[in-house]
């Protein structure tokens, strides 16, 4: 009966909804360089990437590759994301997924909460009040989920610091002008250290990461994890692109 079927696949979804959320500080916290590998089908600065993407395929190559994380960009007009991809996304792999999007408001933390979404971002430039950036990473937090808090220049960094944000990542693209400087992430680490000196924080670089020289650079800087999309979208086999970025064969 169809109704059977129905309840079955709700029975699925629900308990996916309501198990505990899978943690993307433990995922950062293991030995080595982590990768959290990014699903993004368009952006503003590369145009269209990857229209047609066969999601739990792509999720479980990720995997097989060695990436501890998935992100998903769920943004639908400038990024041709959308909520659905990431549902998909999280029924695919046991692997911690975060959701990757312009959050402003409290209702977006609990739409990723409800889209089974285990981490959010939050980016200080967009949100700027401090009162506020607080109040979407309580929700976060007390809905279960953890929050990547994006920075970067040294005031958004103190920024985090100051709102005790676990997970902080170091973004090479300056948002509001789209270009990549890859030697932000460098520069920002070093004054990081000198403010949060014996940090437990976990520190993940983003963008523009291309050759497994660029990660054994970050690597060597002491980074937790990095954040690659494009170079991973653009890949046919992205299971052999992340084993070599992490220095295999
Ligand atoms: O595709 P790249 O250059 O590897 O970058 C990944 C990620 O850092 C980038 O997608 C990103 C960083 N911050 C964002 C905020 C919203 C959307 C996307 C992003």
């Amino acid at each position: 009966m169809i109704l059977n079927q129905i309840a079955r696949e709700k029975t699925k979804e629900l308990i996916i909804l309501k198990a505990p959320k899978r943690s993307l500080y433990e995922a950062l916290d293991k030995p080595g360089i982590s990768i959290i590998a990014e699903i993004k089908r368009a952006s503003p600065s590369a145009g269209t990437i990857l229209e047609d993407i066969n999601i739990p395929l792509r999720v479980n190559q990720y995997e097989i590759g060695g990436a501890s994380a998935i992100s998903v960009v769920t943004e639908r007009h400038f990024f041709k994301g959308n909520i659905g991809m990431l549902k998909e996304a999280k029924k695919a792999t046991p692997l911690p997924v975060l959701r990757k999007d312009f959050i402003i408001d409290k209702i977006q933390v609990y739409e990723s909460l409800f889209a089974g979404a285990d981490a959010l971002l939050l980016i200080i430039s967009l949100i700027e009040e401090e009162k506020k950036l607080r109040d979407l990473l309580n929700l976060a937090y007390e809905l279960g989920m953890e929050a990547l808090v994006e920075v970067h220049d040294e005031e958004e960094l103190i920024t985090a610091l100051k709102c005790d944000a676990k997970i902080i990542g170091f973004n090479n693209r300056n948002l509001k002008t789209m270009t990549v400087d890859v030697n932000r992430c460098e520069h920002l680490m070093s004054f990081f250290k000198k403010l949060d000196p014996k940090s437990k924080r976990k520190v993940v670089a983003e963008s523009g990461m291309k050759t497994k020289e660029d990660v054994k650079r970050l690597k060597e800087l002491n980074f937790d994890g990095l954040l690659i999309g494009e170079t991973l979208m653009r890949s046919s086999s992205p299971d052999k692109t992340i084993r070599s970025l992490l220095g295999g064969e």
